[in-house]
Order: structure tokens, then C-alpha cells, then sequence
């Protein structure tokens, strides 16, 4: 915070901001705004979307009295001018890092936060929820939800929208229409809403479902604000106040980037650049290599064409890309109808987020063998976003689909090949996973057998094999190094098809006496847990050793402190060998000495 701020270093609490006067709100406002802009650019994150609310948190703070009355951010990436204003606003500079600020609502900072899951468009069933268990407990507590345009678009949200309308409990949906997720928001709903905005709709949907409607409303407008907020508080029953606000508001810079309004902005650099390309952008390209030989390969974003890499492909093949809004679940039953129809959809979509559309997976791909690609980014660590956002249970999510074949590249080299034979597959359903940020330098194969790279030199005789998939394999082969120096003759391999368990890769584990895998997934129904299970219905006698991410919510972080805290660096799986196979007292020496 610079030193000539009058008064956000007085604001403790929701109390502090109601004790401001009128006349104050616009510095407090502009104060809000430059702290954002100088700390955010700094640590990184969602400074876009909090810019665009400094008015309306305020306006929030002021009109209602949290924590008793439920405040609640859908998605959450919008709540830092939040925690700003609830005792919070000297933490911004540890946004996002091990120990610091949550980059989103979190219950351990304070009794004003409610929802810790990013994930979009569950705010008004929390609403829903709390109003009720309010209402039999007899107390008077509002519950206010802010939810996006883009979030709106979710199919959670209407299930929402379908009990709070038809109840006569006291509930405000703030309706924050930027009319953008990271880029225009899409559908019908944006196209009603501007409508709304301009007069020009025959009718109101949110009225025509039972909700009074409030707007649209200027969303930095102090004074109009908290008018519109104070009529929202005197409605019986269900209520949607309708606020107009701009992404990056007052930011020039964000203003003006017409990707995105600075949806996301990246941490500064603490270590220069590999120069190595992205994950993300190895598969946007490759996939348009594809596109042009086969006319049958359409792709399904939700909502993050750029961040899961499909511009390249939808700016090449305009009809052949369908954004569908916030809505995972849509987005892969829209994939088995396209695939019913004789298409093979490339459904793009982060970790995390396909969890949310599991049974689509399930039961509208997998039941019917559809041949459906699922190109599944930000997979293993992520890092900064925290719980909601790692993508650490994708492979033991589909290891659970009959039929489903589950690829990890382990660099670029691979995931080009990989998804060629994804997408050449059409027995039926496919996924491909693969982590944030660069792809490692390739790591060649010395062999290949049946679908298994072999990485090491087949030492004559090796008691010891490494079995690590998609990232794990670069540490995986630095460990073998390491111990290979130190007198441990292993093996790696790479299965490159994680599911379904080659035989050739049963075959190569039974010639070992331990075969230790590694993974950047959970253990619990994960590759190496599958392996072990495998490998003892097929009589295999060599002991398998899971290596990878305990049952769990991981923190935020660097992914680099995350994965070696989780013994996923090379030190760590070489401490592993040397804990269950190898006691070599040479070993456990150097490994005290390495770095780190
Ligand atoms: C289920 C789910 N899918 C995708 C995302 C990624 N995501 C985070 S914010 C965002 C856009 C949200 O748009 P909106 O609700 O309008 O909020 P705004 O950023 O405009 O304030 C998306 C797609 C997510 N958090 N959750
Ligand atoms: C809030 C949200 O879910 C997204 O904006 C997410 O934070 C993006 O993650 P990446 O920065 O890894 O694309
Ligand atoms: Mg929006």
C-alpha cells in the first residue's frame, strides 16, 4: 500500500466501510483500484474481474451486514476487493502463494468467506441452501449471491434459479453482467440480457420464473448502487438485481485488451523463461495440423477457447468450433450427439473442470463408445489457484470408463504423437492429459515395445524399474541418473497410454524384482494402483510401489515446491527407491547433498 492512502488502511472491517461518508467512496474506491493494480501485477491472478467490482463490493459492504448475512462470490475470482474489505486489504502482495492470500474465497481467513470452490456457478444453490436452513431457524439473515453473466450460462445455476423462484425466501442474486467470461459471453442468455440492459426485451425471464427484477443498474455507480441495493432489500421473496459493470474497470490496459480485459494476469517471472513452448499451445497447433486432413474433427470449448488452446483451431475452422458457455456437462452430451452423428469431437477442457461432467462422460460417451477426445489441460499441479483448480484426479476418474483409452504425453514430441492417435482412434472414447505451463526438453526413447517407451539403457539386469507417466517422466529419468551413479542399475519407462495396462508393460514389470511408479495424480484408484492391481491378477509377483499425490486438497503454491513437497522431483523418487528398495548408505549421502 503506498504511504499517501488515507483510507484503506483504516478499513478493518465491513463496519469501517459503512462508517465512511458518501463523499469518501469514490477515493476509497480509487485507492482499491491502484492497490489491485499494483499488487495483482505482481503476484498474479484475476485482476480483470475484481477490477470491475471495486463499486459493487463496496456498495455490498455498506448495504449488508456480513457475516450474518451471507455474502456469496460465485466462482470467486472476483472477491479479492472482497477480502480488501474485510480486514484483508494489507495481504494482497501474498496472493496466491504457500501460506498467503487465497486467490479465492477461503473460510480459514475469515468468517466472511463461504464458498471456497472456483469452480462457476454454484452460488445460488448455496443460496438456496442457506436461505432455507435460515428460514427454519428462524433467522432473519439475508443472503445475497453475486454471480456472473458467465456463470449464469451453467447448468448448475438454473437448477438454482428453478427452486429459488418458486420459494418466498428472501434472496438477492446480484447479477454482475460484464457480458464476458474470458471473452463474449455466449448463447442466448447474454443475448436476453442485453435486451434487458436496453429496453428491448418483450419479456423478462427472471420475472416469468418468479423473481422481482431489479435494473439494470450502473455497477459503478456508488450512489445508484446502493439505491438499487437497498430496494433489493425491501422485496418479498426471491430477487435478481441486474448490474451493468465493465471488465478491468479503470484500468486502461485492461480496458483495452480485447482478448480478455486481463481475465487472468501472470505473475512476474522469478526465473527466466525455458523458451520451451507451452503444453497448451503445442495442442492448439496440432491440432489444426489434423483439422485440415480430417474433416470429421470438431471442437467443444467451454467458455475457454484461449486458455485450452482452440483459438488457433476455431479462427482456422470457424463452423467446426463450438463454444457452449460455462457448461462442462453440456459440452460433453453435445460431444456424443455430435459423435452420434458421425463426427469425432475434440472436447478441450480443464482437469478440474471435466470433473464436473463425469457422468456425461460416463454414461453419454463411454456407455455408447463414443469416439470423443478429451483433451484435459492444467491436469497434475497446477499451482496458484489452489484446491479447486489441481487436476489431480482426471486419471482415476477414467480409468473408471469402460472402454476409455487414457493417454500422457510426456513432452511435446509425444503429445503431438499422442494426440494423432487419440484422434485416429474411433472405437471409441479417448483422453489425453498434460500439466500447466511449458513442456519439459523432449526425453527420447532408447526403445519402444508394444505401446511402452523404454527411456534408460536396459541395464543386463535390472532389479529395479521406474514406471512414470506423462510429466513424471523427465524427474523420473534425472532420479534413475542420480541413482544409476551411485551403483542402483534401473529402468524407466513410459507407458505413453496410461489405460488401458499394456501387456507388454506387464510383461516388462514382471521382469523386475520393483517397480516403482509415478504419477501427478491422486493415489486412490490412480495408474499405479491400477498396475499393482493388474500385475496381481495376472499372477506377476514383482512388487509394485504407487508413487504419487496422497488423498487430499492441496494448498496453493508453486507447482515445483508442490510436486517435490508430494516426492515427485527427482530427489523425492529417489528417496522412495532408496525407502523401500535400496539402502544403500552411498545413496541416502548424495542425496543429502543435492540442492534443495
Ligand atoms: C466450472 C468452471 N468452468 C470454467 C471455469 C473457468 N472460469 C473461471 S472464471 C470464468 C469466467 C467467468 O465469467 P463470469 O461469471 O461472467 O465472471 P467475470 O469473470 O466476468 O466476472 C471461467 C470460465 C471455472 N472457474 N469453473
Ligand atoms: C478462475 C478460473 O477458474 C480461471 O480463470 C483459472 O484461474 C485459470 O487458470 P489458468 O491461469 O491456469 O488458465
Ligand atoms: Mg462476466
Amino acid at each position: 500500500m503506498t504511504a499517501d492512502m488515507a483510507l484503506l488502511p483504516r478499513i478493518n472491517g465491513p463496519d469501517d466501510v459503512k462508517a465512511l461518508a458518501q463523499s469518501q467512496l469514490p477515493l476509497l474506491a480509487k485507492e482499491i483500484r491502484a492497490e489491485l493494480i499494483d499488487k495483482v501485477c505482481a503476484t498474479g491472478g484475476h485482476l480483470g474481474p475484481n477490477l470491475g467490482v471495486v463499486e459493487l463490493s463496496i456498495a455490498l459492504h455498506r448495504a449488508f451486514d456480513s457475516p450474518r448475512d451471507s455474502i456469496i462470490w460465485d466462482t470467486g475470482h472476483q472477491a479479492y476487493v472482497h477480502k480488501m474489505l474485510t480486514g484483508r486489504h494489507d495481504c494482497l502482495g501474498s496472493l496466491r502463494t504457500a501460506g498467503g492470500l487465497s486467490g479465492y474465497p477461503s473460510r480459514r481467513e475469515s468468517n466472511h468467506d463461504i464458498v471456497e470452490n472456483s469452480h462457476a456457478s454454484t452460488s445460488l444453490a448455496y443460496a438456496d441452501g442457506l436461505a432455507k436452513a435460515y428460514q427454519l431457524a428462524g433467522q432473519r439473515r439475508r443472503v445475497v449471491a453475486v454471480i456472473g453473466d458467465g456463470a449464469l450460462t451453467g447448468g448448475m445455476a438454473w437448477e438454482a434459479m428453478n427452486n429459488l423462484g418458486a420459494c418466498d425466501r428472501d434472496v438477492i442474486i446480484v447479477l454482475n453482467d460484464n457480458g464476458r467470461s474470458y471473452e463474449p459471453t455466449v448463447g442466448a442468455l447474454p443475448k436476453h440480457l442485453s435486451q434487458l440492459r436496453d429496453g428491448t426485451a418483450t419479456s423478462n425471464l427472471f420475472e416469468v420464473l418468479g423473481f422481482s427484477y431489479l435494473g439494470p443498474t450502473d455497477g459503478h455507480d456508488l450512489k445508484g448502487l446502493q439505491r438499487a441495493l437497498t430496494r433489493a432489500r425491501r422485496c418479498k421473496g426471491p430477487c435478481v438485481l441486474h448490474v451493468v459493470t465493465r471488465k478491468g474497470a479503470g484500468y486502461r490496459a485492461a480496458e483495452a485488451d480485447v482478448d480478455d480485459r486481463m481475465h487472468t494476469v501472470s505473475a512476474r517471472p522469478v526465473r527466466p523463461a525455458s523458451g520451451r513452448p507451452k503444453w497448451t499451445h503445442i495442442f492448439g497447433s496440432e491440432l489444426v495440423a489434423i483439422g485440415e486432413d480430417r474433416a470429421d474433427v470438431v471442437a467443444v470449448t467451454a467458455a475457454m477457447r484461449r486458455p485450452t488452446g482452440l483459438l488457433p483451431f476455431s479462427e482456422r475452422f470457424p463452423h467446426r468450433a463450438y463454444d457452449v458457455g460455462i457448461a462442462e456437462q453440456h459440452a460433453v452430451a453435445s460431444a456424443a450427439g455430435l459423435a452420434a452423428a458421425g463426427l469425432h469431437p475434440v472436447v478441450a477442457i480443464y482437469s478440474t473442470f471435466m470433473n464436473r461432467a463425469f457422468d456425461q462422460v460416463l454414461m453419454d460417451v463411454g456407455l455408447h463408445s463414443a469416439p470423443v477426445t478429451f483433451v484435459l489441460d492444467r491436469s497434475g499441479v497446477t499451482g496458484p489457484d489452489g484446491p479447486s483448480h489441481h487436476g489431480i484426479w482426471d486419471i482415476s476418474l477414467f480409468s473408471l470408463v469402460p472402454g476409455m483409452r487414457v493417454a500422457a504425453p510426456r513432452d511435446a514430441v509425444r503429445l503431438r504423437d499422442l494426440l494423432r492417435e487419440a484422434i485416429g482412434y474411433d472405437a471409441g472414447p479417448t483422453a489425453i492429459r498434460f500439466p500447466t505451463g511449458e513442456c519439459p526438453a523432449p526425453v527420447g526413447a532408447r526403445a519402444r515395445i508394444g505401446t511402452v517407451d523404454v527411456l534408460t539403457p536396459r541395464p543386463t539386469r535390472a532389479d529395479l524399474l521406474l514406471v512414470a507417466t506423462g510429466a513424471m517422466a523427465a524427474p523420473a529419468v534425472a532420479a534413475a541418473n542420480l541413482m544409476r551413479a551411485h551403483g542402483v542399475s534401473v529402468t524407466v519407462v513410459d507407458p505413453r497410454w496410461v489405460f488401458p495396462i499394456s501387456p507388454e508393460l506387464l510383461n516388462i514389470v514382471a521382469d523386475h524384482r520393483v517397480a516403482v511408479t509415478v504419477e501427478d495424480n491422486a493415489l486412490p484408484g490412480g495408474f499405479g494402483e491400477t498396475l499393482s492391481h493388474s500385475a496381481q491378477r495376472a499372477g506377476i509377483t514383482t512388487r509394485v510401489v504407487p508413487l504419487g499425490l496422497e488423498p487430499g486438497y492441496i494448498a496453493a503454491g508453486s507447482r515445483e515446491d508442490i510436486l517435490a513437497a508430494a516426492g515427485l522431483d527427482p530427489r523425492g523418487i529417489a528417496e522412495t527407491v532408496q525407502a523401500v528398495h535400496w539402502p544403500s548408505p552411498s545413496l541416502v549421502g548424495s542425496l543429502r547433498s543435492l540442492p534443495g
